[in-house]
């Protein structure tokens, strides 16, 4: 019998999406014979008590998950599950990602609090995001609204809008999907024309590398489709070198692609379609790229290609410095 110990920060979303996990892993622990028991064991990092920073000065949304690192290096907890948005590219030696499991919607939303959706808001109505991409993107839909900064978890940005603080914002369907929230809902934005963080809607299962009794349970819990797709998007992302504060998004897609070599092995190929963007955060410019094929790096690559093509570059250099 091995207890695992998950530990979690004290945000309602993080904590119900641990149980989540936890109950998920309890079950499939038990399917395969095997014999672990978890517990979950709070942690309060510095991100959640500066809360009223902008968080880009204090260090940015690494903070959240640096003590949780710690802690796990320190083999005072065995495991932590983070939203992939949220989760940095590199991982600190001796710590790896354990699990992708399957993602939840990948797509962001529009709460309003008189029921209009984004083409009916009021002129001018205030609407409150911090992300760049959300404000990049909503004010090249419409660019009269006011868009101002909002901090906090979701139940206190909900909270701000009920309060009359903002007329509308703008949130991850997948957050409120996991909180039972999903009757705020007014309008699920496409990403034809909206899109998502990179790997928004997706978790990853950190854990330490040298556990292989635990990553051999957590092996099990890895949704191979959304390892890949959000592989293409993270490389995306990667090759732009953009953190979270830059207005970057992305959006992978694996199908199932009938050519003709699968025919004649009646083995359908995956191919993973990739579309992102990279905007001006005023809205002003929105740049586009999609590409099919079928190795998920190879894919992301090639969309930053296009966009650096298209001048990404240059948008990206002068949101830095502003
Ligand atoms: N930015 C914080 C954050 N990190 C993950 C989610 C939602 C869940 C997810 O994307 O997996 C949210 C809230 C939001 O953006 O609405």
């Amino acid at each position: 019998m091995r207890k695992i110990v998950v530990g979690c920060r004290k945000s309602a979303l993080a904590v119900t999406q641990t149980e989540q996990v936890i109950s998920d892993l309890t079950l499939l622990s038990q399917e395969h014979g095997m014999d672990f028991t978890f517990e979950l064991k709070n942690i309060v990092t510095k991100g959640d008590l500066i809360l009223d920073v902008t968080l880009s000065k204090v260090g940015g949304k690494g903070l959240f998950v640096k003590e949780i690192e710690q802690a796990m290096l320190d083999k005072e907890i065995d495991m932590a599950v983070h939203c992939l948005k949220d989760m940095p590219f590199e991982l600190p030696k001796g710590l790896i990602n354990g699990a992708v499991p399957k993602r939840e919607d990948p797509r962001d939303c529009l709460i309003s609090r008189s029921g209009a959706g984004l083409k009916d808001l009021k002129y001018g109505a205030r609407v409150g995001t911090s992300s760049l991409r959300r404000s990049s993107q909503l004010a090249a839909l419409r660019p009269d609204l006011i868009i101002e900064p909002i901090r906090g978890n979701i139940d206190s940005r909900l909270r701000k809008l009920e309060n009359g603080e903002f007329d509308a914002i703008i949130l991850a369907v997948a957050g409120l999907n996991r909180m039972g929230w999903e009757d705020r809902i007014t309008e699920i934005l496409s990403p034809e024309t909206f899109l998502p963080a990179v790997g928004q809607g997706a978790l990853g299962i950190e854990c330490r590398e040298d556990d292989a009794e635990l990553r051999k349970l957590l092996n099990l819990y890895n949704d191979p489709q959304t390892a890949l797709e959000v592989t293409a998007e993270r490389t995306f992302l990667g090759v732009l070198n953009g953190g979270c504060h830059v207005p970057i998004g992305a959006f992978a897609v694996l199908n199932q692609a009938p050519n003709r070599e699968a025919e004649a092995t009646e083995h359908a190929l995956q191919e993973i379609t990739l579309t992102g963007m990279v905007g001006k955060s005023d809205g002003s410019i929105i740049l586009r790229e999609t590409h099919t094929g079928e190795l998920p790096v190879q894919v992301g690559e090639e969309v930053a290609k296009l966009l650096i093509g298209n001048g990404a570059e240059k948008i990206l250099t002068e949101t830095m410095s502003h």
